[in-house]
């Protein structure tokens, strides 16, 4: 029997919602997963294909794993493809798709006996936060947070006219390296200032007030130590934000920027932003990315490929 499912990458923060916000892009990693007597094959293609383990060591296989163990299973053999179009460590939740896709793969291998619910919380436990791994799963936008052991989640609705540019530089940055920068404690004014934009941003958000959206992006509680890691970052936000964008963020934990734009406005931001970036030393390039609302999907394999939600 085998399974292949389809996972968004992610843009995680938005901004002031640090491991709070996320929202799932219209660009797909794809798993397919085959139950085999013994061993395990494996085959990773596509972006970062270099940087990823195909072994036991892999994230993927790892949440495969995790899904058996946590519902008493006899691990199996396993042969697992991977197909990657999310860049690896760029802060477009490369490892959250691994996750997500691994879980639900196993799930669906397994006959579903996992909620969607179910599988969030055992991805947070291996990702360590939410706002990821719960765009990953839902699609959208999504607000999530664990409130003593439950981790809890609201879908926003995603305003029509939203458009996304991402300008991905071609450096890697770790996430576990690009949390070590982060303080351990803020001053009171800066709490004050990114809870201010967390409500403006969410508000505006629900009420489709994309402008105020936009101006809601500025955080001061992770961009400006991350700024020490990711040279030209300022620049080639200011410069997005000139051509148009109506509002620019570190795109999870970077290095990649998103800008948010009102559809038909998108155009001239990306060209824009990398010509920033490549004035600083570095190499980007610039995609144009639409909100994905569905979330991580199983393929069909048998019906021509048709998606379907992960659960009935
Ligand atoms: N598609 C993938 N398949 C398997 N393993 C992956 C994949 N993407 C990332 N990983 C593993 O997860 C590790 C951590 O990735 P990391 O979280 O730094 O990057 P990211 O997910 O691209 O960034 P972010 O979480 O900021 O969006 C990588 O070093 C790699 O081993
Ligand atoms: N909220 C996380 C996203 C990256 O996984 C961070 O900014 O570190």
């Amino acid at each position: 029997m085998a399974v292949k499912v389809r996972v968004p990458a992610t843009t995680a923060n938005l901004g002031p919602g640090f491991d709070s916000l996320g929202m799932a892009l219209q660009l797909y990693n794809e798993i397919e997963l085959e139950i085999m007597d013994q061993g395990l094959q494996f085959e990773v293609t596509g972006a970062g294909a270099d940087m990823i383990p195909a072994t036991s060591e892999n994230v993927i296989y790892k949440a495969v794993q995790y899904v058996f163990d946590q519902l008493g299973r006899r691990r199996p053999g396993l042969k697992l493809r991977a197909h990657n179009a999310v860049p690896v460590t760029r802060g477009l939740g490369s490892s959250a798709t691994a996750i997500v896709g691994g879980l639900a793969a196993a799930n669906e291998l397994c006959g579903r006996p996992l909620s969607a619910d179910d599988l969030l919380e055992l991805a947070v436990a291996m990702e360590g936060h939410p706002d990821n791994v719960a765009a990953a799963l839902f699609g959208g936008i999504v607000v999530s947070g664990k409130t003593g052991e439950k981790t809890r989640y609201v879908k926003l609705p995603v305003p029509q006219d939203l458009v996304c540019v991402v300008v991905v530089p071609e450096v890697p940055l770790a996430t576990k390296d690009s949390r070590k920068v982060l303080p351990t404690s803020v001053p009171f004014s800066d709490a004050v200032h990114n809870v201010n934009r967390v409500g403006l941003l969410v508000g505006a958000l629900a009420t489709g007030d994309l402008e105020t959206a936009g101006a809601a992006m500025d955080d001061v509680l992770h961009e400006p130590y991350r700024m020490s890691l990711i040279p030209g970052m300022d620049a080639a936000a200011d410069a997005g934000r000139k051509a148009g964008a109506l509002g620019v963020a570190l795109s999870g934990s970077g290095p990649s920027l998103i800008a948010f734009c009102r559809a038909g406005d998108e155009e001239p931001v990306g060209p824009a932003m990398t010509q920033a970036w490549a004035g600083a030393g570095l190499a980007a390039h610039s995609m144009v990315l639409r909100p994905d609302l569905r979330g991580a999907q199983v393929i069909d394999i048998d019906a021509s490929a048709s998606l379907q939600p992960l659960t009935r």
